[in-house]
């Protein structure tokens, strides 16, 4: 399990993460999202080492990780990593010997990985040829050499067309079923919810929400549309009800809990013609927006 207990980097006067604390459990797919500028990069930086917190901590399994265990660490840095002149597969080859692997198993496995994501036939193409969502299913490869413990991915899918974004989620499911936590930062919203066991909303370099999408929706404020034949400008007296929007024949409204909710219901049913009543459940990209306003 990662750990990170309150990371914060100042750059100047300039407070980039301030005090975040989440974790990454065993065998966990955990999304980081967050505006521009909001700090996810700064803290895969502190986690992978390559940044210095001004203070807190990154533990792993329990106790402040070491910089041997970092070496375990697969990284896709947001500046990427693999050199562009440099022939795909050679590169490959050699990262994977520097994560420890022989340069006989460093090569087969980079070119199964290849041929696996539809480049076994550049592998000899230096990076630069390759499209740049090619470029980007090399880069990820390449994090995952070497039987990584941890991978931290700095906006792993932007740039892959659909099935890439599949291929690539089944690559890192196969690392989260064998134990192995995976933070991942995007600005793809539905991609998260679809991909993550949770998610973490950095704004402003704090932690503004976390959880599971569920539990998120789940705290999200109770709301429900009601659509009826007629006007439904009665809801506005009715008692517990916050009316969120009102046009004509429907209403967007805020009940204080579910007995309100019904006794709404029952109220709209009396008066009679209800087209429509039902719970909204709002998107991950509304919660967002809410969270990060
Ligand atoms: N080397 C640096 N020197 C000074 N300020 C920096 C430096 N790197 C980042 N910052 C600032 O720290 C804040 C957080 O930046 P960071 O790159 O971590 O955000 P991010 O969430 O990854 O953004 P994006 O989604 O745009 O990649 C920003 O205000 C940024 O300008």
């Amino acid at each position: 399990m990662l750990e990170l207990s309150g990371l914060t980097r100042r750059y100047g006067d300039h407070l980039a993460v301030d005090d975040v604390s989440f974790t990454v459990p065993t065998g966990a797919m955990v999304g980081f999202v967050g505006g521009n500028g909001a700090g996810k990069t700064t803290t895969m930086r502190m986690v992978m080492g390559v940044l210095a917190p001004t203070a807190g901590e990154v533990r792993w399994q329990g106790r402040p990780v070491t910089a041997a265990e970092r070496r375990r660490f697969g990284y896709m840095p947001e500046e990427r990593g693999l050199y562009p002149k440099q022939p795909v597969l050679a590169q490959l080859t050699y990262l994977g010997q520097l994560h420890g692997m022989s340069a006989l198993d460093a090569r087969a496995r980079s070119t199964e990985l290849l041929e696996r994501f539809g480049l076994g036939g550049r592998v000899k193409d230096k990076l630069e040829t390759l499209s740049l969502g090619n470029q980007q299913r090399a880069q990820i490869i390449a994090s995952v050499l070497g039987d990584p413990a941890l991978l931290i991915l700095d906006e792993p899918f932007s740039g892959l067309d659909p099935s890439a974004v599949d291929q690539m989620s089944a690559l890192l499911r196969e690392h989260t079923a064998r134990g192995v936590p995976v933070l991942f930062s995007s600005h793809q919203l539905d991609l998260v919810d679809r991909l993550c066991d949770a998610l973490v909303v950095l704004h402003q370099g704090r932690v503004v929400a976390s959880g599971t999408s569920e539990q998120l929706r789940a705290s999200a404020p109770l709301r429900y549309r009601l659509t009826t034949t007629g006007d439904t400008g009665w809801v506005r007296g009715v008692p517990g009800i916050e009316v969120v929007d009102l046009d004509g024949p429907t209403a967007l409204v805020q009940p204080a809990d579910e007995q309100v909710a019904e006794r709404l219901l029952v109220d709209a049913v009396a008066r009679g013609g209800v087209r429509e009543f039902s719970r909204i459940v709002p998107s991950l990209s509304e919660i967002y927006r809410e969270v990060a306003a």
